[in-house]
């Protein structure tokens, strides 16, 4: 696939791509032409000053009488010979001609006006006058703000976008003010986002050692990237795409017959992680339904997935049946046997694995297979078992969250901000990867987080759109990758085709229904699809 710059049919969001990667290219070439310039510089100057005096000299034998060009030419001549005689001459003449060239060669272009214009200025002087009852302080004997103070010594640097709205602003603050404060930033923040201009994401870099606050706009994630195969190592997940900047990483990615690079959040499960199970929280509609039909869609392609939805209203049953899917549980009773099922599985591996361990071998094959454990609103099943009197499944994730890593079972939850109480400790305290998608109030993404955004949240997002961050690292914004549900009616042509793709095929009849207990109690526990089939055959 040749890789070429994006067509013109894509998005706004692609676009975007494709624009800062020629931005980026063309900045390269720019550097590269501005050092050959710094080496080149004396040269050029010598040589546009001797072309300068050869015009010069040119000139003034045109404008001399022809009467007159006799003498000049013997006075030229005597010159020349008087300089050919005296010691040193020639050398001293060509340092001569050399500064006069180089004088005449010199740069005259006066320097560019740099500064904002009259309205930025206002805009700029605005925000500062915004800014002195948050940074001002009252026994401040020189005060860096103070009503009708000097912007321009507080603001070290400034940059407009087309629109003439700010695009990237250093503000500087005296030493008192307490950055160390989440309250006191948060305060700052809200004001500046809405002084710079409503429905734009900021970002905000507080330099607490140097008294610095960066503010930079961040241009939109792309929102248009359907499901497909990422290029990524088994044990990798891709949860969606985030800025260049915070990332080092690309993912070649397919957009019809081209192909641009985008930035990934990837997630690592397994054996090595530091992050074996993730917990994903959203208001409704913001798509974490979505994120688990991309997850399984990925670990498909290695393991084999569980999936339990609380939801009900039948948003995964185009895995139903599908090579590696065990079970898509909808009921109280499915998800209880079907987690029972998982934990009584991770147990066994994990006696596998210790066994071989203890016999020098390494871990058996039945073992290494990844086996995905995705509960989706697990919140409705522990309402209705704590009103049926039954165990709230979220019981039964204690093995696998707790011992999942060793034996190569990871667990994604999701669930509602609203039903957040009703996720069980274990899960809380095991789920270490987290993404919070939609937008929500910034002490509810700080309470999934365990920190806040460094981004000033939108009141409104696309679906897909949030944060992720895994165990302590970096909080990402994030998008999720478009996977709808390939049976809705809403769902494009394109995009229910690049779903179904992606499906394994489906060896198993999908109405054999739900895995019920008794069958999974019986089957082989080592071969889990040949549990799904134990049970086909029993219903
Ligand atoms: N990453 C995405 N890109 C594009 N559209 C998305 C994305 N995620 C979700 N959507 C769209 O948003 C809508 C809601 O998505 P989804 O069902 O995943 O949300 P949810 O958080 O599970 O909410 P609910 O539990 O209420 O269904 C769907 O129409 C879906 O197609």
């Amino acid at each position: 696939m040749a890789r070429r710059p994006l067509p013109r049919i894509l998005s706004k969001d692609s676009a975007q791509i494709a624009r800062a990667q020629i931005a980026r290219s063309r900045e390269l070439a720019r550097t590269a032409a501005d050092s050959a310039t710094d080496v080149l510089h004396p040269l050029i100057t010598v040589s546009r000053g001797l072309g300068l005096l050869a015009s010069a000299g040119r000139r003034k034998w045109a404008q001399t009488p022809k009467d007159r060009r006799g003498p000049l030419l013997f006075l030229v001549a005597s010159v020349f010979l008087l300089v050919v005689l005296v010691p040193y001459g020639p050398l001293l003449a060509v340092i001569t001609v050399m500064a006069a060239a180089a004088w005449q060669g010199r740069d005259r272009t006066p320097p560019a006006d740099e500064g904002p214009d009259e309205s930025q200025a206002e805009r700029l002087r605005a925000l500062y006058e915004a800014l002195v009852p948050y940074f001002a302080g009252p026994e401040d004997p020189a005060p860096l703000y103070a009503h009708g103070g000097e912007w321009d010594k507080a603001f070290t640097a400034h940059e407009f976008d087309d629109t003439g709205r700010v695009g990237h602003l250093v503000i500087r603050y005296p030493a008192y003010f307490p950055d160390g404060e989440p309250e006191a930033r948060a305060r700052v923040e809200r004001l500046l986002a809405a002084k710079a201009g409503r429905g734009r994401e900021y970002h905000f870099a507080w330099d607490e050692e140097g008294n610095q606050l960066t503010v930079t706009v961040l241009a939109p994630l792309p929102a248009d990237i359907a499901a497909q195969r990422f290029v990524t190592t088994p044990g990798e997940t891709v949860l969606g795409f985030t800025d260049p900047s915070e990332v080092r990483r690309t993912l070649p990615l397919a957009y019809g017959e081209e192909q641009v690079d985008v930035p990934p959040v990837v997630w690592r499960t397994g054996i090595r992680s530091t992050e074996p199970h993730l917990l994903a929280m959203g208001q409704p509609g913001s798509g974490t339904s979505t994120l688990l039909r991309s997850v399984a869609l990925q670990a498909l392609e290695h393991g084999d997935v569980l999936i339990v939805d609380g939801g009900g209203t039948g948003e995964y049953a185009s895995l139903t049946g599908r090579d590696g899917v065990l079970a898509v549980e909808c009921a109280l009773a499915g998800a209880l046997a079907s987690l029972e099922w998982a934990a009584q599985e991770t147990e066994r591996r994990l006696v596998a694995t210790d066994l071989a361990r203890q016999a020098g071998d390494p871990p058996p094959p039945d073992t290494r297979r990844p086996l995905w454990i995705l509960l989706d609103r697990p919140g409705v099943f522990a309402h209705l078992a704590a009103a049926e009197g039954r165990r709230d499944p979220q019981a039964l994730l204690q093995v696998p969250l707790r011992h999942g890593r060793a034996a190569n079972v990871t667990v994604v939850v999701a669930e509602q901000f609203d039903n957040a109480e009703a996720l069980s400790d274990v899960v809380r305290q095991h789920t270490r990867a987290r993404v919070v998608l939609g937008s929500a109030p910034s002490r509810q993404v700080e309470a999934v987080l365990g920190t806040r955004p460094p981004t000033a949240a939108l009141t409104h997002l696309p679906p897909g759109r949030g944060y992720a961050r895994l165990g302590y690292g970096p909080v990402h914004r994030l998008q999720v990758p478009r996977t709808p549900d390939p049976y809705d009616d809403a769902t494009s042509d394109a995009d229910r085709q690049a779903v179904l793709e992606l499906l394994p095929p489906r060896s198993t009849p999908a109405d054999a229904g739900p895995v019920a207990a008794e069958a999974v109690a019986v089957a082989d526990p080592t071969k889990p699809v040949a549990a799904a089939e134990a049970l086909a055959a029993e219903g």
